[in-house]
């Protein structure tokens, strides 16, 4: 069955959103200077508030590895992505701490070899942007779980998981009125990856 992620949680009242309709993973953005920016207080309320089932996931573009750690160690983040252009030295010197990583890429990547234990595929930050999945490769030929993102939305996303049999799928904009994340939007989503 298809596992999903809900991104770019940022009020601590997002936590009680989560907790609600219990998604396989959460996302948090410490990427500076973005719309769902989070700072260090408010990570920790929304990581305190999270039912301790849901695991964490700290967003980063190109930002430092020693606070990934530090985040990691400390049991703010149960994992990060990296959506930026972070090295595969960077990759693999999380994955020898144990941090589970999701490395984001392009599109036409998905056949990527490396270390992380997901691929995720987007063309943009939290754009709510889609792209042709068709050009993503089919599941056979793919090497490490694949994680699909860009604009799905509860129209498109059984289309989404029909077509490109992804193992995840990541969401933000997607579950979002107004800009702000919307209980009966991820009630939705959720229900789909798992009717
Ligand atoms: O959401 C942001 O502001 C953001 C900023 C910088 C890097 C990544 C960001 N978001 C990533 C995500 O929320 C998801 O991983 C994914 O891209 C979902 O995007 P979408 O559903 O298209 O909004």
């Amino acid at each position: 069955m298809t596992k999903i992620k809900l991104c770019g949680n940022f009020r601590v009242e997002d936590a009680d959103l989560l907790n609600k309709v219990q998604p396989d993973m959460a996302g948090i953005i410490f990427a500076p200077g973005q719309r769902r920016t989070v700072n260090l207080m408010t990570a920790l309320k929304i990581r305190e508030r999270l039912n301790d089932s849901i695991p964490l996931y700290g967003v980063f573009v190109n930002q430092n590895v020693m606070d990934m750690l530090t985040f990691f160690a400390n049991g703010l983040i149960q994992g990060v992505q990296l959506h930026g252009e972070e090295s595969e030295l960077e990759v693999t010197l999380l994955r020898e701490r144990n941090v589970p990583v999701i490395q984001v890429v392009k599109p036409q990547q998905a056949m990527l070899k490396t270390a992380a234990n997901y691929v995720l595929l987007d063309n943009e930050f939290g754009s709510g942007k889609t792209f042709d999945w068709r050009i993503v490769p089919p599941k056979p030929l793919r090497q490490t779980p694949l994680m699909l993102a860009g604009g799905l939305t509860t129209d498109n996303l059984q289309d989404a998981i029909n077509q490109v049999q992804p193992e995840w799928v990541d969401i933000s904009s997607g579950d979002e009125v107004a800009g702000n994340k919307n209980l009966e939007k991820m009630r939705t989503l959720v229900d789909i990856v798992r009717q």
